[in-house]
């Protein structure tokens, strides 16, 4: 059919019809379209260049795991700097920027020196804190031990920074080395480095850490002396061989006496390496205080592997599945003389009395 327009136009009311009914679709989908958008970023997020909110954080973000598949792509894609960082007290040198609010792509950011170090102790449970940590979106860490402080200092504080992962503002960038503990120097480097660094230290009994060390070195070197023998100076008399690293390490109130030269009790946190495996979100909250970060590592994050023996992730830090460490962590460890543990207790007892006071924590190696 045809009609007959004023001017002489002919228009078919098919075509009318058909052109009403593209416009109609294309309105459809411009609403549909408007709609995903709002739902998608809230009212915060309206372009990937768009500002945030301020108190908008990426762990907030992260806790909209619950939002559809659509809203976590785009949360994948495009990340915001936290508040973190205004809460956050410390820093190194450069590091301070104000939190920023716009969303960037992931992947963009700056390496930086640590705000915070893991430093100690050896076979304390040091990766499983770490690993623990990664899981908050506002740290990142680097993944092996830099040994800047100890045997790379050399190496300038540039050659440091390089080893870093790139951080967004707010995000707060981390190491561990264990052995900075017990290395003469490292406070005064660290405090060099920035006076505001926070410092954590894994501890545990020193008898079992001590045994641990031994097994790691057993591994290496299954020839080695045996663990009694190395143990003491001279069998009948008992007298301890403090020169032996494995003991050595476990006099934590003298290395810690070295830190405090240079370092207020504030800023060191003591996490306990037994707690760490029997209440892991305890322990990490602890940490995430102390970080000024909000809690976003808890119970849920966590299950017990039968297998294992141990805590494991249900979710690794960028990954779906659940994580364990690895084979050289929670191995088992040999039988030692009974005698023998007996007489390191008593060895040990003095000294953790005294890291008991300076700490103000009773971590119950000698119930
Ligand atoms: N969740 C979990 N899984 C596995 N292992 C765990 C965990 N939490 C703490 N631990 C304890 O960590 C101990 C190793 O400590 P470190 O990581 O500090 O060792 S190292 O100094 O970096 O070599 C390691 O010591 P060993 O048991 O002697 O192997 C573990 O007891």
């Amino acid at each position: 059919m045809a009609c007959k327009l004023p001017g002489n136009t002919t228009v078919s009311v098919k075509s009318i019809l058909r052109k009403c009914a593209v416009m109609l679709v294309s309105l459809l989908a411009s609403f549909y379209l408007l709609q995903s958008l709002r739902q998608l970023g809230g009212s915060s997020v309206r372009s990937p260049d768009a500002s945030v909110s301020a108190s908008v954080s990426a762990s907030e973000l992260v806790e909209a795991s619950e939002a559809p598949l659509r809203t976590k792509r785009v949360l994948h894609r495009w990340t915001v700097g936290s508040v973190a960082r205004q809460r956050f007290e410390g820093g190194a040198p450069g590091a301070h920027g104000s939190a920023s609010t716009k969303l960037r792509p992931l992947g963009d950011g700056t390496k930086r020196l640590p705000q915070a170090i893991i430093v100690g102790v050896k076979k304390g449970g040091t990766r499983a804190l770490l690993e623990f940590l990664r899981v908050h979106p506002d740290v990142r860490a680097a993944g092996a031990e830099p040994h800047f402080f100890d045997r790379f200092y050399d190496n300038g504080l540039e050659w440091y920074r390089d080893l870093m992962p790139k951080t967004l503002d707010g995000q707060i960038t981390m190491e561990k080395t264990p052995s900075y503990f017990v290395t003469r120097e490292a406070p005064a480097r660290i405090y060099s480095m920035s006076r505001s660094t926070k410092l954590i230290v894994v501890v545990r009994d020193p008898v079992t850490r001590a045994i641990s060390d031994y097994t790691q070195t057993l591994s290496k070197r299954p020839d080695i002396p045996s663990f009694e023998s190395l143990t003491f100076k001279n069998r009948t008399t008992g007298l301890i061989d403090t020169s032996w690293s494995a003991i050595q390490i476990g006099i934590y109130a003298k290395h810690l006496d070295n830190w405090l030269q240079f370092f207020p009790m504030r800023q060191i946190l003591f996490v306990s390496g037994e707690r760490l495996i029997s209440d892991p979100a305890g322990e990490l909250g602890r940490v995430q205080d102390f970080l000024g970060l909000k809690r976003i590592i808890t119970d849920k994050h966590f299950y017990f592997n039968q297998t294992k023996g141990f805590p494991c992730l249900k979710k690794a830090e960028g990954s779906s599945k659940p994580h364990c460490l690895g084979k050289t962590k929670g191995r088992p460890h040999p039988n030692i003389n009974p005698a023998v543990v007996q007489r390191l207790r008593d060895f040990y007892r003095p000294f953790n009395m005294k890291f008991y006071q300076m700490t103000g924590r009773i971590f119950g190696w000698d119930d």
